[in-house]
C-alpha cells in the first residue's frame, strides 16, 4: 500500500487535479466524511488527513509513505528525511512582515532597535531577521496573528498573504514580503528506496501534470 497524507482544504483541493492527471481518483469527499482514511479508485493507493503542519511528520516517520506541504510548514519542521523531488506550484501565496499603519517599520529597522514580531512561522522569522541583522523578539502564536499590532502584543507579525484581504479587514499594511510560498511534494527516503518501483512512476506522472499547467 502507499498512503498519502494531505490535509483537508486548499492543500487537499488544489492536489486533487495532479493526482487526477496521474490517473488517481479518491473516491470519498473529505468535507462529507468524518473518515481520515480515504480510499482510491487504485487499491493500492489511499490517502491519509492530518493537519498541514503534521504532513512533514508523518512522512518524516513513515506513517505516510508521501504527502503535500506547503515551503512555510517544511521550513519550520526543518525537512529532516524527507525527500524534496517536486515544487507541485500550489497554495501559492507570500511570506511577509504586516504591521500597523501607523508603526513606521523602516525606521525602527534602520535604527536597529529591537522589535516584538508575533508569528506562527518563528523559524522562518528568526532567519528573516537575522539575515538583515535585526534584533528581534519573537512571540509564538498559532493563529490570529492580525490582532497582535493591533492589541499591543507586537510591533508586527510574519505571516502569510495570498489577495491582502486579511491585512486590509484588520487596517494592517504588508511592510516587507520577503519569500514565495507554494507546496512541495515529500517521500520519505526509506520508503523511496524500498518501494521505489510504485514511488518513481507516481512522483513522475505528478510531475509531468505540474509542468504541464
Ligand atoms: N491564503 C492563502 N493562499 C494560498 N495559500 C495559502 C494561504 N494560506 C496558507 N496557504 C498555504 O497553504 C498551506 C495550508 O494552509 P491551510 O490554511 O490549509 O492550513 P493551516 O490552517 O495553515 O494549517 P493547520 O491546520 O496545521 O493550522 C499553508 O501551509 C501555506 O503553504
Ligand atoms: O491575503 P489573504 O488572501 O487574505 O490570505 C492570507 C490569510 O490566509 C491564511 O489564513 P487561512 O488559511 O486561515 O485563510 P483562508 O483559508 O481564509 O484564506 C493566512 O494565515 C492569512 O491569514
Amino acid at each position: 500500500m502507499i498512503t498519502m497524507a494531505l490535509s483537508k482544504g486548499r492543500i487537499f483541493e488544489e492536489t486533487l487535479p495532479l493526482l487526477a492527471a496521474a490517473g488517481i481518483e479518491v473516491t470519498d469527499d473529505p468535507e462529507k466524511t468524518r473518515k481520515l482514511i480515504l480510499a482510491t479508485n487504485q487499491p493500492g493507493i489511499q490517502v491519509v488527513l492530518v493537519r498541514a503542519t503534521d504532513v512533514p511528520t508523518y512522512v518524516q516517520h513513515g506513517g505516510a509513505d508521501l504527502g503535500v506541504a506547503g515551503k512555510d510548514v517544511l521550513l519550520e519542521h526543518g525537512g529532516e528525511g524527507l525527500y524534496q523531488p517536486l515544487d507541485l506550484k500550489i497554495a501559492r501565496c507570500r511570506m511577509s512582515v504586516a504591521a500597523r499603519e501607523d508603526f513606521d517599520y523602516a525606521a525602527a529597522v534602520k535604527q536597529g532597535s529591537r522589535i516584538r514580531v508575533a508569528t506562527k512561522y518563528t523559524q522562518i522569522a528568526r532567519q528573516h531577521f537575522a539575515d538583515k541583522g535585526v534584533h528581534v523578539d519573537l512571540i509564538k502564536l498559532y493563529g490570529s496573528m492580525e490582532l497582535a499590532p493591533l492589541t499591543g502584543l507586537a510591533d508586527a507579525i510574519v505571516d502569510l498573504v495570498s489577495t491582502g484581504k486579511t491585512l486590509l479587514a484588520n487596517r494592517l499594511r504588508e511592510v516587507e514580503p520577503f519569500m514565495d510560498i507554494s507546496s512541495r511534494l515529500v517521500v520519505n527516503q526509506a520508503a523511496l528506496k524500498l518501494k521505489r518501483d510504485r514511488l518513481r512512476p507516481l512522483i513522475d506522472a505528478i510531475g509531468a501534470a505540474v509542468a504541464k499547467d
